[in-house]
Parts: C-alpha cells; structure tokens; sequence
C-alpha cells in the first residue's frame, strides 16, 4: 500500500504544486482545495485505448455540466500495465493499476483519476476517496465466438451450443470457478497475452488495447479458443458491441464488484472535485456498487477471491430518506471454489434509504456467504494460491497447473 498520509500532509503543506512550477507560474503552496476557478482540472487514468476512451465519457459529462470550466486530461502507465508477465491471482495484489495514479493525485499533479470500478480494491489509500460511480450500463459478462466458427454447419450462440473440449478463453479465477460448475466439459484457459507481440507492436509504435489483443487471439484460425469470456461494458465502450454473442448472467455466472461502472476517485480534501463529482454520480448505481464493495471488502481481506454479485434497485418512492432517496435493494453474493466443485450463494433484499444502509446490506450478505460455508472455500483459496506461488517461484508452472484456470503467469485480469 501506499505511504500516502505521509503524502498528503507534505503536499498539503510544504510541497509546491506541480503544474504551477511547470508553468513558471509564481510558487504557491498546494493544498488541494484553494484552487482559483481559472484552473484546469486534470483527469487521469491508464494509457489503455479502453481508459482513454473511459476518460473521455467523463470529460463529456463534466463539460456538459460545467460548460465554464476548463479540464485537461493526463494518460500514464501503470505498473499492471509495465509488468505484463505478473501473475495478479498469485500476487494478491490489487492496486497494480491503480498506485501510480493515486500518487500523481495525492502530489496535486492531477486531480481526478477515472477507472473502472471493478480495478479499485475496497480499501482506497488514506486521502483518496471516490468522488462519483457513473451510470452502469453492462455490468454482466458476455461470450464472444471466435469469427466463423460453427459446429454442425450451426452457429454459436451461447455456451450450451459449444462442444464438450471446445476452449473457453479467460484470465477470471472467478469466471472459470462458476463456468466449470454449469460446464464442466468445457476447457477453460487463460488468454496470456503475448508479452512478444506487445513488444514488437510497442517498438513499431503500434497502438493496440489489450481487449483488442485478446479478440485477435481468438480470431486467429490456428488458435486454440473457440470463445472468449469478457466484460459487455469494455466490449461495449471500444465499439466492438457487434461481438457479443451473447450475455451470461446469473445464475449462470454472477458478475465482479462494480463491473461495468466507471468510478472517479479524488483527494478525500479536495471539496471542489467532490462538488463536480456530485453531478455525474448516478445514485441507483452508487448505492448497488456501494453494497457490492462492502460485501467484498468483508470476505476478501486484501486477496482476490471468485466472488460474484447480481444487485438490483426497484420501486425508489420518492420523498424518503436523507435526500429523498430511497429503494428496494436486492444482493446475491456468490463465493466459488476454484475447481468449482464448491459453491455459497446467498441473497437479501432490503429497503435502504442511505448509501449507509446500502453498504450494511452488502456488509451483511457477506457474513451470511462466510456462514454459509464461505470461510472453508476462502481458506481453500488461500492455500490454494500460497501452493501455486510456491510452484511458480520455482518454475513458470506446469501445463497442467496452467489449465487449471489461475495459475499461468501472464494472468492480467482476476476479477
Ligand atoms: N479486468 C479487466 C477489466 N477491467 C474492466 C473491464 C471492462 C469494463 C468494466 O467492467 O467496467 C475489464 C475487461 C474484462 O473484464 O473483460
């Protein structure tokens, strides 16, 4: 994690603000939240073509707001986006793509990060917090059928059309552990990305996003996949809607905390940003994710464990609650066991009236899951990841081992 109260207090009282400085424009000390109205805000994220494009639906949104105001945005490489051959399941590590932008923001140097909700873990560094959740339009999975592929002369739909042995590509510990259950016939493995190629394609200065890699795997014709499973919402936002063959939703396969919601986190001081947020938070989004996060945070302890949700909010009346908010909030959680051989699924259904009560109920969904027999699969998955970084520290892992859905080095997704 990050040092970042040591951080903050630095930046907030002896650091000079960065952009200031770069501009020769006179030193002032930077505090976060005496900004004069004349200053750009500076939205940041991944350098990925799927976070650009992210960034830029939060840039629309906020010029549509604020049509006074001049923003500017900043793209960086992170170290989930540097380290292509680290396996993220076996680390336990969830921050890789987000550490090096909470530093820039707690610096000053920028003042609104935009990711996806899905890559935030729970627990934010001391001093950054999520200012906004943004509508969420797809937050299911989706399957994706390599390009003229038949069996039988029939073309693929869904999962049930495909042959036992055909060969799911995926790199989510938690979309193979609930796939395998439904489908035990299907191979599931991971779609390593091709450290080579990227590397080539980097040389030649060839821009390529990760999405668009992995659909080039599955197109290949002497590639093993027959189809890939991947976020709609990615899909979605890069254009390539078109591909979806169609949607696996629950109970078939609940989907990650926050998928398919764009999050943007803020210095936790930085009254002004909040303010702007406050304009692009969708609130029915906000209250479900929240719940969603509380029940992660609860069960996972700082590792990434195939945990599902499915979350609903119906009939708001009008005029209850804080700010005149309220509704019927509907969780399931879902924790499997990698081989899939063991599944807890439990859900509550609440009126909430607060984010509050909403991150209770999520909170609450997640102590019925480790009841319910939760704890023993966690524990399983905790040894289970511990035995496979034990291998991996030795060797790059078996064939074997690889299949197996987690243990690849060159995982790059968990969730
Ligand atoms: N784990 C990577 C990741 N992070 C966010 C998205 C897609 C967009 C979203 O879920 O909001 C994806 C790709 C995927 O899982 O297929």
């Amino acid at each position: 994690m990050l040092t970042a109260t040591t951080t903050v207090s630095a930046s907030a009282s002896t650091l000079l603000c960065r952009r200031c400085r770069k501009k020769k424009k006179r030193k002032k000390p930077f505090t976060g939240h005496v900004r004069t109205e004349t200053v750009r805000i500076v939205l940041a994220s991944r350098a990925s073509q799927l976070a650009k494009i992210q960034t830029h639906i939060v840039l629309d949104a906020l010029k549509a707001a604020f049509p006074d105001r001049q923003f500017d945005t900043s793209f960086m490489s992170t170290q989930g986006d540097k380290d292509l051959s680290q396996a993220l399941y076996l680390l336990g590590g969830k921050s890789l793509w987000t550490k090096e932008l909470e530093i820039a923001l707690l610096a000053g140097e920028v003042d609104m990060l935009v990711h996806s909700l899905k890559d935030v873990p729970t627990a934010l560094p001391e001093g950054c917090a999520l200012g906004a959740i943004l509508e969420r339009e797809h937050g299911e999975d989706s399957l994706v059928v390599k390009k003229g592929y038949s069996v039988d002369g029939r073309v693929v739909r869904s999962l049930d059309d495909l042959p036992a042995g055909a060969v799911i590509g995926t790199s989510s510990v938690r979309r193979v552990a609930q796939l395998k259950r439904r489908y035990p016939d299907l191979v599931f493995k991971d779609v390593v990305r091709q450290t080579k190629k990227i590397m080539r394609n980097f040389l030649r200065r060839k821009k390529r996003g990760n999405l668009q890699t992995r659909l080039n795997k599955l197109d290949d014709p002497d590639g093993p996949y027959a189809a890939l499973i991947l976020a709609k919402a990615g899909l979605s936002r890069l254009g390539l809607g078109d591909r979806v063959a169609s949607d696996v939703v629950a109970p078939t396969l609940l989907h990650a905390v926050g998928q398919g919601a764009l999050a943007v986190e803020i210095r936790a001081e930085d009254a002004e940003a909040r303010r702007l947020c406050d304009a692009l938070t969708h609130w029915q989004t906000s209250w479900r994710c929240l719940a969603e996060r509380a029940c992660l945070r609860v069960l996972e302890g700082g590792c990434s464990v195939p945990v599902g949700v499915h979350s609903e909010l119906a009939h708001a009346p009008e005029r209850r609650g804080d700010a005149g908010r309220a509704g019927r909030l509907r969780l399931v959680g879902s924790i499997t066991a990698v081989d899939g051989r063991r599944h807890v699924e439990q859900e509550i259904v609440r009126e909430v009236s607060s984010p509050e009560q909403a991150e209770e109920l999520g909170t609450l969904v997640a102590k019925a899951l480790v009841e319910a027999g939760g704890r023993e699969i966690l524990q399983e998955v905790a040894k289970d990841r511990e035995r496979r970084a034990a291998v991996v520290g030795r060797a790059s892992g078996t064939e074997e081992q690889k299949n197996s859905g987690v243990a690849a080095v060159g995982e790059t997704a968990v969730i």
